[in-house]
């Protein structure tokens, strides 16, 4: 534990950067399968908000673990650690006036949770990514799916550790039913139903 330490109250606040930018600002967490398509959607909502001139950013969770958690592994343990430290991350970018887009498996319903209190009520956006372990073998964008068939991949999600589903999420996008277009033009709406945009 860190002690003698004392927050630093801010000059520029959350509300002044949201003002100056145009818009709110929010988590989307995109929370699914491995393949169900949460890297394909956020980044194409990416695109679609840079296009209107919103602030966002990425943040995946391939390439989060080459750096920022690197070391951290795939038991329980570890992917709580993982998404504790993102939930964190996602919460700076709230305050700096901008989008979080995140894209982790996160297949722990009391650690999504945690995030969720970590940030304030109609910031935190849980969109689940929907799509049937049949299509996610089927599509297999990176082979991972054949590697933990035959055992070469322990504890793989879906396969031999679990996921559990979003209870109340605010959308649920089936990726296995609609285009990847039709998904961003929701995502878009739910935005600008709730004034975010
Ligand atoms: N054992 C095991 N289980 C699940 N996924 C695995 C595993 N080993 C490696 N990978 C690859 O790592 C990506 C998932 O990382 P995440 O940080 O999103 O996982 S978690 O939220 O901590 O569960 C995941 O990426 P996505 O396919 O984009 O989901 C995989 O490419
Ligand atoms: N509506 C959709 N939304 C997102 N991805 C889709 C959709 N329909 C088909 N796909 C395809 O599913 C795959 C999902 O891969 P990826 O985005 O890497 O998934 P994840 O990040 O969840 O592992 C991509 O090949 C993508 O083109």
């Amino acid at each position: 534990m860190s002690t003698n330490i004392v927050w630093h109250q801010v000059t520029v606040d959350k509300a002044e950067r949201r003002k100056k930018n145009g818009h709110g600002s929010a988590v989307l967490w995109f929370t699914g399968l491995s393949g169900s398509g949460k890297s394909t959607l956020a980044n194409a909502v990416d695109r679609a908000l840079l296009d209107r001139n919103a602030r966002s950013y990425v943040l995946d969770g391939d390439n989060i673990r080459h750096g920022l958690n690197q070391g951290l592994g795939f038991s329980a343990a570890d992917r709580t650690e993982n998404i504790r430290r993102i939930g964190e991350v996602a919460k700076l970018f709230v305050d700096s006036g901008q989008f979080a887009l995140t894209a982790f498996i996160s297949p722990f319903r009391e650690d999504r949770n945690k995030v969720r209190t970590l940030i304030e009520e109609k910031e935190f956006i849980e969109i689940h990514v929907r799509c049937s372990l049949e299509e996610c073998e089927r599509r297999d964008p990176k082979g991972l799916y054949e590697k933990a068939r035959q055992g070469v991949i322990p504890e793989f999600t879906g396969v031999s550790s679990p996921y559990e589903e979003p209870l109340a999420p605010e959308l649920i996008i089936d990726t296995d039913r609609e285009t990847v277009e039709e998904s961003v033009a929701k995502v878009i709406s739910l935005l600008e139903e709730e004034g975010l945009l």
